[in-house]
């Protein structure tokens, strides 16, 4: 078998242009712009290059963009001063704190003096409690990018059995919820699981977030399951040649072995071109539903969990 590619870049340019359409509206109908705050501290380059091309599609789908660079060595109190500024801010309706911060500064208690309602990463407590027991909440923006493509992919997921790689409280655990609230029968497997190639080996859907290059071979997908690789790994690509300052050349690289994969797989998303692009469209979807919720608005149509 031959895996259908998940078009993630296109995917993400249709969810770009809705949220375009509803972004227009709003300011036609209701005269509000929604605004969305990126918080970058330090000037870890890969970071950089990230929170550009954030600001850019968010101006690109008519939004306000506010772009707060930090030194490096910012103290924890004048994070939380900023914060706290944008939290009391009407025009910024989405506050995203880049992620990891600088070792000095207490990631959980930065992310949990964000006001939760414009907690547009989803990963205050409040909103990690509010989808745990699936209530309305921000849903994190990669695990929603993953759900809508698989969505879109199987039409209804209930009763598949899917497994998810890799436990971080940003991609796995989340993941798991929703796909527990798709009625999955969910495994979420990590470093220490037993038999992790029989896990994988049982699955309609693996999802790969661990951040290991191609450490899951294409023997241990079912035929036919799809596989949706979250990894984005920069490897060394030798055969590439060299850059000018003599240093070997690189490439991207998922956390699946994406040839073999592909030969077993029914469908898969290909790394980059998949997760990566859905994971910014859901960041200025969620930007617009914390706008419609700040004024009492519809819930944007088909861009949230
Ligand atoms: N608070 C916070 N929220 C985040 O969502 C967050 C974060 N911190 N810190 C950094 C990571 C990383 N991240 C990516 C999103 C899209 C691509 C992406 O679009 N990648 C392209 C490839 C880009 C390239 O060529 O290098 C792709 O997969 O096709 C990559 C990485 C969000 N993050």
């Amino acid at each position: 078998m031959v895996a259908q590619v998940i078009d993630g870049k296109a995917f993400a340019a249709k969810v770009r242009a809705q949220v375009a359409d509803q972004v227009a509206k709003l300011k036609e109908e209701n005269g509000i712009t929604p605004g969305l705050a990126v918080v970058l501290v330090g000037e870890d380059p890969a970071s950089q290059v990230y929170v550009r091309s954030k600001g850019k599609m968010t101006v690109e789908v008519g939004m306000n963009s506010y772009e707060h660079k930090l030194d490096v060595d910012t103290s924890e109190a004048d994070l939380l001063a900023l914060i706290d500024k944008l939290n009391n801010d009407p025009a910024v309706h989405g506050i995203l704190v880049q992620l990891p911060l600088p070792k000095h500064l207490d990631e959980d208690l930065v992310i949990n003096s964000i006001d939760p309602a414009k907690d547009v990463d989803g990963f205050h407590i409040s909103n990690v409690g509010l989808l745990g027991t699936g209530q309305k909440s921000m849903v994190p923006c990669t695990p929603l990018g993953c759900l809508m493509m698989l969505r879109e992919h199987h039409g209804s997921l209930s009763g598949m059995d899917a497994v998810v790689i890799g436990r971080s409280n940003i991609v796995g655990k989340p993941m798991a919820q929703l796909l527990l609230g798709d009625s999955c029968t969910v495994t979420i497997a990590h470093s220490r699981t037993k038999d992790l190639p029989d896990v994988v080996r049982r699955a309609d859907i693996v999802v790969a977030a661990v951040g290991r290059p191609e450490m899951v071979p294409g023997e241990w997908i079912k035929e036919g399951a799809t596989v949706i690789d979250v990894g984005i790994n920069r490897i060394d690509a030798p055969e590439k040649g060299t850059n000018e300052d003599g240093s070997v050349k690189t490439r991207l690289v998922g956390d699946v072995h994406y040839a073999s994969a592909s030969t077993r797989a029914g469908a898969i998303t290909p790394v980059p071109g998949g997760v990566g692009p859905m994971t910014i469209a859901c960041l200025l979807a969620n930007t617009l539903t914390a706008c419609s919720r700040a004024n009492d608005l519809p819930e944007p149509e088909g861009l949230t969990a």
